[in-house]
């Protein structure tokens, strides 16, 4: 059928060549946009191989160093640390992660005494700390106490905001506890520590390879985490949640997964204007390797090809373990 408007108007003719498609390209990628999440361990000289992300190791803070370097020399703004927590540190309140000498505390300490300009983010959650896997305690019945959880996950915070941290990622989906944890950074004079919500975390199946990175897998068994994450079938209630965190205090909201949770995205961007963020999680990471390592897709085209959605999604920056593949791809070294 021939159109009014054809031939006048041919879409074609904008994508001929690059420049015209160079010149109405609504969304770019830059380094920017790039948050790097890494696992850390205890130990020198450590690097182990996490089997189910190809290519992301758990390293030990010497090695986390190097990574920060070439971090920094690419342009990378931001490193999110989460670790790997010896067993015998694990019990059913997590309170290894409120210790000011535990790992995370000294990987910051580390990390802004020798690279200062690099900002540095924490997860703010029990679950690498508790022997049963969960991101809270745990009464007689096996429920997730939402209060105590909360004071647990206060002075985890405070404890890395104390360390030097620029930006606490509380992932917990406790309620109530983005306000709690700003008003204890004030009353500590920690006015410059950065909360970014995990606002909408959803209890999705996409975390199976990072419970194998942190170790909490294991204890973690056949359990679900339905009663405190959102359920997948879910819209206006992310809507309520990211208010509810802006409200209390958030700086930036997060969207957790990514991919599948695009729709997500560009709800909370239109609906709330601020800066808003999307995790392309361990099981999307895992997806897109493993089809690249099988010759099934192209590994560097589908993994820009995400982050441009991400964009066009409304993302304005994306925690993805692709972050150094991405980086040195845009730097032309890759
Ligand atoms: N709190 C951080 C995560 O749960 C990350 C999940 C993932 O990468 O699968
Ligand atoms: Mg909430």
């Amino acid at each position: 059928m021939i159109t009014p408007d054809f031939p006048a108007i041919r879409m074609r003719r904008m994508r001929r060549d690059p420049f015209s498609r160079a010149l109405m390209r609504e969304n770019t990628v830059t380094v920017d946009d790039l948050i790097y999440p890494v696992f850390v361990v205890e130990g020198a000289n450590r690097r182990e191989a996490v089997t189910t992300m190809p290519g992301v190791d758990r390293i030990s803070i010497d090695n986390l160093l190097k990574v920060a370097e070439e971090c920094v020399k690419l342009g990378i703004p931001v490193l999110s640390l989460f670790p790997n927590i010896d067993p015998s540190l694990k019990t059913n309140d997590g309170v290894e992660a409120t210790n000011p000498e535990g790992l995370i505390p000294r990987a910051v300490r580390e990390l802004k005494k020798n690279f200062p300009e690099l900002g540095i983010m924490t997860d703010v959650a029990l679950d690498p700390y508790t022997s049963h896997g969960q991101d809270g305690t745990v009464d007689e019945k096996g429920s997730i106490l939402n209060d105590e959880t909360t004071e647990m996950l206060v002075r985890q915070a405070l404890c890395q905001a104390e360390a030097g941290v620029d930006v606490v990622g509380p992932s917990d989906m406790m309620d109530g506890r983005i306000g709690v944890m700003r008003k204890a950074l004030e009353d500590k004079g920690l006015i410059h520590t950065r909360i970014m919500a995990y606002s909408a975390k959803y209890a999705s199946a996409f975390y199976g390879p990072f419970r194998d990175a942190v170790g909490s897998a294991a204890a973690l068994g056949k359990a679900d985490k339905f009663t405190y994450q959102m359920d997948p079938a879910n819209t206006n209630e992310a809507l309520r949640e990211v208010a509810l965190d802006l409200a209390e205090g958030a700086d930036m909201v997060m969207v957790k997964p990514g991919m599948p949770y695009l729709d997500i995205v560009r709800r909370v961007k239109d609906e709330f204007k601020v800066p808003t963020y999307a995790y392309q999680v361990s099981g999307e990471y895992a997806m897109l390797k493993a089809a690249a390592l099988n010759g099934w897709l192209d590994h560097d085209k589908v993994m820009m090809e995400s982050m441009m959605a991400f964009k066009r999604a409304g993302a304005d920056g994306v925690l993805t373990y692709f972050a150094l593949d991405i980086a040195r791809k845009l730097k032309g070294l890759a």
